[in-house]
């Protein structure tokens, strides 16, 4: 059984609160976004165990198990699973804002529900999937969603951006998450999300922002300058995803617009 776990962006992004567990309660917009990794689950024919094979992307700075393997023992601990062989092709980029982790987790929950006929619904996968990772819950429906809570609280929103050119563009900077929440600083915004996303996407550049961006930009002016560029090369909106450090833009018409020493995702529709 193969799948194909795919990326979101982050529509606005506001820090509102820190809270007393470390973490912070946010407002923000998934939306998904067809950059994708392929994970596969092979039984073996054994009794128990895995072997997990990771390709594509090295993943730098992994401390611990990868996340794949992560939701293999959340299931484990509570169904009993035949020994399998999991393959990963890691082609999302990590430590960009796209929550590509946090996906395959969500992907492999439900692959293993699927495969092996565990019965999990959907509210009891998402969460399992909070266990692993707080943008995790978000990939188990994959529909644009408006998050709430650490990100974990979820409410599915009416958004089509089909239509739109959509770009993305990973400079080579990866940015932890855990140290740019430590940087944020919490703030209320003006105009509630949720009514800003009904505006037309021309209007966003005014409403809607991520409060990342001022503190990860002080750090890194390469990434200010890919939004500055975005915007100078005609998008009607463009912002930094999530903790960063991908930067992504909407724009009306196919643009031509070159980054050196990035990855570029370009013209796609979402
Ligand atoms: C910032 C966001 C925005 O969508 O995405 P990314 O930029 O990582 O994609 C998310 O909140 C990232 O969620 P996720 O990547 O799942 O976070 P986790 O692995 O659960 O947590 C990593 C670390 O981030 C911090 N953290 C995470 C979520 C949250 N609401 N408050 C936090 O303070 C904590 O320090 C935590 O130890
Ligand atoms: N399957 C996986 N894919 C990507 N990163 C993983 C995975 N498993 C563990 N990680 C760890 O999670 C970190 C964050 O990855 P990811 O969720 O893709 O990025 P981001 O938080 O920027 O959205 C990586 O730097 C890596 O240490």
């Amino acid at each position: 059984m193969i799948c194909f776990p795919n990326a979101k962006i982050n529509l606005g992004l506001n820090i509102v609160s820190r809270r007393t567990d470390g973490y912070h309660n946010l407002e923000t917009l998934f939306y998904p976004v067809g950059v994708r990794d392929a994970l596969e689950i092979i039984p073996t024919g054994e009794d128990t165990g895995y072997r997990f094979f990771q390709r594509g992307l090295k993943i730098e700075g992994e401390t611990g198990e990868n996340l794949v393997v992560k939701a293999l023992k959340v299931i484990s601990a509570e169904k009993r699973i035949p020994a399998i062989d999991i393959h990963l092709l890691k082609r999302i980029p990590f430590g960009a804002g796209l929550g590509g982790g946090s996906s395959d987790a969500a992907f492999m929950l439900k692959l293993l529900n699927d495969t092996f006929s565990l019965g999990y619904t959907l509210p009891e996968l998402e969460e399992r999937a909070a266990r692993i990772g707080a943008d995790s819950p978000f990939f188990i429906r994959n529909r644009p969603a408006l998050a709430k809570g650490i990100g974990n609280l979820l409410e599915e929103v009416e958004l089509d951006l089909s239509g739109y050119f959509f770009v993305l563009v990973k400079p080579n900077i990866t940015v932890s998450t855990r140290e740019a929440y430590a940087l944020v600083s919490p703030s209320i915004p003006e105009v509630p999300l949720e009514e800003v996303v009904k505006r037309p996407v021309s209007e966003w550049k005014e409403l809607m922002k991520n409060d990342f961006e001022p503190s990860v930009f002080k750090k890194y002016p390469e990434i200010c300058k890919i939004k500055e560029e975005l915007y100078a090369n005609g998008a009607l909106y463009a912002s930094m995803s999530g903790s960063g450090s991908s930067v992504y833009a909407l724009f009306e018409k196919a643009t031509e617009i070159r980054f050196d020493n990035c990855w570029v995702w370009k013209n796609k529709e979402l």
